[in-house]
C-alpha cells in the first residue's frame, strides 16, 4: 500500500500530513515513530492525519514523534488549515476542525489565493488539576519542585494538552535538554507534560523555549506558547495581547480572560510517497 504524504511546518515545528479520510486502521503510532525519524525516515516532530468528523469540517489527529497520541497541536492545526484550503479540500476560510481537545475555529487569511496566516480560537485555558492532569492541591497550580539541584516554580495549565510553564531569568542558555525530560516525566504529571521555559525581557517581550512531551526540544510549540502567555497574563507580567518569541519565530496571542487566540504562519516543504509495508 502506497500512501502520499505532505511535509509542512509552523515556525519550524514540522509535521508529516497524511490524508486518512478513508479511516484506514493502520498502526499509526508505529508509523509515526518510524516516519518521524530524521535519519532513517521522512523526519518530523509529529504525524498528522486528516480524518473524517461529524463534529466539524474535518478532524485533526496528531501523533508525537515517539508514537504517543496528543490531544492537540497549535502549530500543526495552522498547517492543517493551509493544507485543506490550498489542496482543494475546502474553499471556506473559516473552518471548524475537530480534535481530541475539542472543536477549534480557524480563520484563514488569504493573500493572492494562498493562506498567509491562520488565526486559531484555541479555546479556554484549563486550570482544574484533575483535567490538566497534575497531582497538586495548590489552588493556583503554582508548584515548587526540586530537579537537578535546582528549585523551579511551575505553573500547570492545559490547552487541551498539559503544560508546565517555568519562568527563568535567562532562557537562551538554560539547560532545556537536561531539565525538560525530568519535568516531562515527573510523577506530578500522570500523563507527562510539555515544558515551557519563559523569559520576560526588559522590553516586555516573552521569549520561550520548549521541551515537548513525546518529542523533545522543538523550534516552536503553539499550545505551549498559549499556556506561557496565559500564565504571564495571570501573573501580571504582560497585557492580554502580545507576542511570544520562539526559536522558530513569533506567534501573536490574545487572552481575553476566557479564550486564547493564536495567529501565525504555516508552510509547505515537500510532497512524497511511502510504501507502508516497508515501515510496519
Ligand atoms: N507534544 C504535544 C503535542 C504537540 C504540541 C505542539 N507541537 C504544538 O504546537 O502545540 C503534546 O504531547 O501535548
Amino acid at each position: 500500500m502506497v500512501l502520499e504524504f505532505t511535509k509542512m511546518h509552523g515556525l519550524g515545528n514540522d509535521f508529516i500530513i497524511i490524508d486518512n479520510l478513508q479511516d484506514k486502521k493502520l498502526d499509526w503510532s508505529k508509523l509515526a515513530k518510524k516516519l518521524c525519524q530524521r535519519n532513517t525516515g521522512i523526519g518530523g516532530d509529529g504525524l498528522v492525519l486528516v480524518s473524517p468528523s461529524d463534529k466539524g469540517d474535518y478532524k485533526m489527529v496528531i501523533y508525537n514523534s515517539d508514537g504517543s497520541l496528543a490531544q492537540m497541536c497549535g502549530n500543526a492545526i495552522r498547517c492543517f488549515g493551509k493544507y485543506l484550503y490550498e489542496k482543494g479540500y475546502t474553499d471556506k476560510t473559516n473552518l471548524v476542525i475537530d480534535t481530541d481537545a475539542g472543536v477549534k475555529q480557524l480563520y484563514l487569511k488569504i493573500n493572492e489565493g494562498l493562506v498567509e496566516t491562520v488565526k486559531v480560537d484555541m479555546g479556554p485555558p484549563i486550570f482544574q488539576p484533575e483535567l490538566i492532569p497534575v497531582n497538586t492541591t495548590n489552588s493556583d497550580n503554582n508548584i515548587k519542585i526540586q530537579v537537578a539541584q535546582q528549585e523551579l516554580n511551575i505553573t500547570a495549565i492545559s490547552m487541551g494538552n498539559p503544560h508546565a510553564v517555568i519562568f527563568v531569568d535567562q532562557v537562551e542558555d538554560f539547560p532545556v535538554k537536561e531539565i525538560g525530560p525530568l519535568i516531562e516525566n515527573h510523577p506530578l504529571f500522570p500523563q507527562k507534560t510539555n515544558v515551557e521555559f519563559v523569559q520576560l525581557k526588559e522590553d516586555g517581550t516573552l521569549v520561550m523555549r520548549v521541551w515537548e512531551r513525546g518529542v523533545g526540544e522543538t523550534q516552536a510549540c503553539g499550545t505551549g506558547a498559549c499556556a506561557a502567555f496565559v500564565a504571564s497574563v495571570l501573573k501580571g507580567k504582560v497585557k492580554n495581547q502580545g507576542e511570544v518569541h520562539l526559536l522558530g519565530g513569533v506567534l501573536k496571542i490574545t487572552f481575553d480572560g476566557e479564550r486564547v487566540f493564536k495567529e501565525g504562519p504555516a508552510a509547505f516543504v515537500f510532497e512524497g510517497k511511502v510504501k507502508i509495508e516497508e515501515w510496519l
